[in-house]
């Protein structure tokens, strides 16, 4: 049975793909919504909690984790999985996006990237290289290349100098990777909305040769008829055997946009982040259990729901945890939040399979469109 890393199709529909991503660390089902575990947790839920929504990656940063705890110290305590006791497969993001959105200082410059740590002002760097150690460090199992993510709108020329440095980092991710059976690097394309500097940049990075590609540069403020334009653009030149991957998103909606496209993996921080703001997402749109409408509501978050806010609690208790600000609250409808995203892809990848994704698409965007309860 070969232990090498690869995505297998099992049914299309239309550009949409249901498959299998077979990795070092377990078989995972797409398309999948990977839980954001920045720093080594899945903000405010135990892994088994993770577990029992049925996510199948989860993710790591490398900016975060170099900083706190340290690479070294986690490679020292067996690598990220035995750290945060996730057996599955990790996807760990190199570092770029987080420096340019958290990296108080930073200079930019043709060999990488110097700034100042957001936690205590001490100075490091990182290039393409160190990046890539870092993840090897943390045992990732899907290496992400180190990039730089421009904010939009900027000037296409801008986008076109960002893009072939992206481009010429990545060549040097793939000459540090150290392949082992089972993990995978991906390429990550960027050329903002322009549509020729997304298939130059695609091409750059297909004629190195990643495991999988991820279209970056997006979710950056564009809006999404913007990412729609661009990944019907550019997801149509990925090769259709390697898994496709769309950084930082989204919503519900977004999500069910870009799988029609062909993407097959997501990752965004609205499920995790809405959970801590008693914002919940259900099957008719999103609740804000803050508001007094909630409290004497004896109903679940939602009646489609097996999670423990859902099976054991009521609006009302969601609602009086906020209102009381008890940890609890963020606990139970994180759990909640992330079970929502995991259900809504199963239902998605059924669809694909089952050959009626059209009729399972119109009757969600529907359903989103009632928020009555
Ligand atoms: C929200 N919109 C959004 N657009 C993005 C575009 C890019 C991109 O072009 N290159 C890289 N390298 N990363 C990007 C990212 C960060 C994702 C990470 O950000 C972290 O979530 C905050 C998380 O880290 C555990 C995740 O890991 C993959 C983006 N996020
Ligand atoms: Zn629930």
């Amino acid at each position: 049975m070969s232990t090498a890393f690869r995505w297998v199709a099992q049914a299309r529909a239309g550009r949409a793909r249901a498959g299998h991503l077979h990795t070092a660390h377990g078989v995972v089902p797409t398309p999948t919504f990977m839980p954001v575990g920045t720093v080594g947790t899945v903000k405010a839920m135990t892994m088994d909690a993770v577990r029992s929504t049925g996510a199948g990656i989860v993710l790591g940063n490398t900016y975060h984790l170099m900083l706190r705890p340290g690479a070294e110290r986690v490679r020292a305590q067996g690598g990220l999985h035995r750290f945060m006791d996730w057996p599955g497969p990790i996807l760990t993001d190199s570092g770029g996006f987080q420096v340019m959105s958290l990296g108080a200082l930073r200079k930019l410059d043709q060999d990488g990237v110097t700034f100042n740590s957001h936690i205590d002002g001490s100075k490091h760097r990182l290039t393409p290289e160190r990046s890539t150690d870092i993840q090897n460090a943390l045992d990732a199992t899907i290496t992400m290349c180190f990039d730089e993510c421009p904010a939009l709108p900027a000037p296409t020329e801008t986008i076109a100098q960002s893009m072939r440095l992206s481009m010429r980092w990545a060549a040097r991710c793939r000459e540090a990777f150290v392949p082992r059976p089972g993990y995978a690097q991906y390429g990550i394309i960027q050329g903002g909305t322009e549509p020729e500097l997304r298939a130059e940049s695609v091409r750059a990075l297909t004629d190195i040769g990643f495991e999988g590609y991820a279209i970056g540069g997006l979710a950056v403020g564009e809006g999404q008829a913007l990412m729609f334009a661009t990944l019907d653009s550019t997801v149509p030149l990925i090769p259709q055997d390697h898994p496709r991957y769309l950084m930082g998103v989204g919503t519900p909606d977004d999500l069910l946009g870009a799988v029609e496209r062909g993407v097959d993996m997501f990752d965004c921080v609205m499920p995790t982040r809405a959970g801590r703001t008693a914002r919940a997402y259900t099957e008719r749109g999103t609740l804000n259990l803050r508001n007094a409408r909630h409290a004497d509501d004896m109903r679940p978050i939602s009646p489609h729901c097996d999670c423990l806010a859902c099976s054991r609690h009521s609006r009302a208790y969601l609602h009086h945890l906020f209102r009381a600000n008890e940890m609890l609250g963020p606990m139970l409808l994180t759990w909640h939040n992330i079970a929502y995203y995991q259900r809504l892809m199963r239902g998605i990848r059924a669809a694909i399979v089952e050959g009626t994704l059209d009729a399972h698409a119109t009757w969600l965007r529907a359903q989103w469109a009632m928020d009555d309860w």
